[in-house]
């Protein structure tokens, strides 16, 4: 099992940036839409308009109101979208507002690919600019016979221009948020998740545990004497001890999803699906693995054993807090004990010691 935990974070980035954009727009697309009711109202335009651009005010309105209630800006905004843009495209329609009602038009990539996402708003925008093209010429074609080519071919040309360049900063922007989340996540060292990362891991299980009943463990992991191998070896011999130990933690787990480097020289690893004698059972292979596992550096081999502290979920806490402090006792009472050893769950007894 593994889950994706950069896209949630990512997904929260994108959110708040929508609804601080959508509250200046909203606030400016009302006033514009009740503006242009009432003064179409003064001069005894077509009713169908007037009542059209005062529901669109309201709908505004009141969406600028609720913003920070609404969950789903997307089922929001396309109803609004989708609305206002066919207006235009009806205005298009009306040979007396071809030209300028095309100039609205140019709204609908930035707005559609803003608010409803870069796949389905560049295909929205696509089927609109199409769509606006084609009543545009037919509108010329009804009312003079003939076809005003340069100003479709520049009407289209700037819409093309639009539509791309604001699905490339879209883009742009989302691959550049996902890339200083995922800086933001690891440790540098060793590229696997930093501390930060564990408590959202944790209640990703936790709601796996409440959802199905699936326990779950995690393991404390500490390198004994490290300070020694610092201190005999060097602090760059240290680091490579240090990344060795993250690809093993990878390899033992399948994925990277559920390991992390609490920082120093402590590691975290996750199990999911995992009761207490299963618990136990990987983190002896993983610490017997480790110990007669050796690290080549220059013309030495290092060796190196590490102490483990296990907790299960639900049985050792009833918070993260709690469960990770059960954790870090264990891991205490490893070291306590001799180091080179693993404290399971239960009754905090040391389940084998070193050799
Ligand atoms: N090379 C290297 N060393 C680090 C890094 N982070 C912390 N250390 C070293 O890790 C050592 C931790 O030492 P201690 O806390 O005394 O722990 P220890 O020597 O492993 O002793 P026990 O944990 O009690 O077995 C210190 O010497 C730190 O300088 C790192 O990123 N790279």
């Amino acid at each position: 099992m593994a889950y994706n935990r950069i896209d949630p974070a990512l997904a929260d980035d994108m959110d708040q940036y929508r609804r601080s954009l959508l509250r200046i727009m909203l606030a400016v697309m009302a006033a514009i839409a009740l503006g242009l009711s009432l003064s179409n109202y003064s001069s005894g335009k077509e009713l169908s308009f007037i009542l059209a651009e005062t529901a669109i005010g309201i709908y505004c309105l009141v969406f600028l109101m609720r913003l920070k209630q609404v969950k789903c800006i997307r089922c929001w905004m396309l109803p609004l979208i989708i609305t206002v843009f066919s207006i235009v495209v009806v205005a298009i329609h009306q040979r007396a507002l071809a030209a300028d009602g095309f100039y609205w038009l140019m709204l609908m990539p930035p707005m559609s690919l803003l608010f409803t996402g870069l796949t389905f708003g560049g295909v929205l925008s696509g089927v609109f600019g199409l769509l606006g093209l084609a009543v545009l010429g037919n509108s010329m074609r009804l009312a003079d016979q003939s076809l005003d080519v340069p100003l479709i071919v520049n009407g289209a040309m700037c819409y093309v221009i639009i539509w791309s360049t604001c699905h490339v900063c879209e883009y742009r922007r989302i691959m550049a948020l996902k890339k200083l989340r995922n800086i933001a996540a690891r440790d540098p060292l060793t590229g696997i998740y930093n501390r930060l990362q564990l408590e959202d891991a944790f209640s990703q299980l936790q709601l796996q545990h409440d959802q199905h009943g699936e326990s779950f463990a995690m393991l404390l992991l500490d390198i004994d004497y490290f300070k020694r191998l610092n201190d005999q070896y060097g602090h760059i011999a240290g680091d490579q001890v240090l990344r060795q130990l993250a690809l093993m933690l990878r390899q033992a787990c399948l994925t990277q999803d559920w390991c992390f480097r609490m920082g120093g020289e402590e590691f975290c690893v996750l199990l999911p699906q995992c009761d207490a004698s299963s618990a136990i059972t990987h983190a002896e292979n993983l610490r017997q693995k480790i110990a007669n596992h050796a690290v080549p550096y220059l013309n030495h081999s290092l060796h190196f054993t590490v102490s483990i502290g296990i907790a299960v979920w639900p049985d050792d806490g009833n918070d993260f807090d709690a469960f990770y402090r059960q954790a870090d006792e264990r891991l205490y009472l490893a070291k306590h004990q001799g180091r080179n050893c693993t404290v399971g769950t239960g009754d905090t007894q040391i389940q084998e010691t070193a050799s």
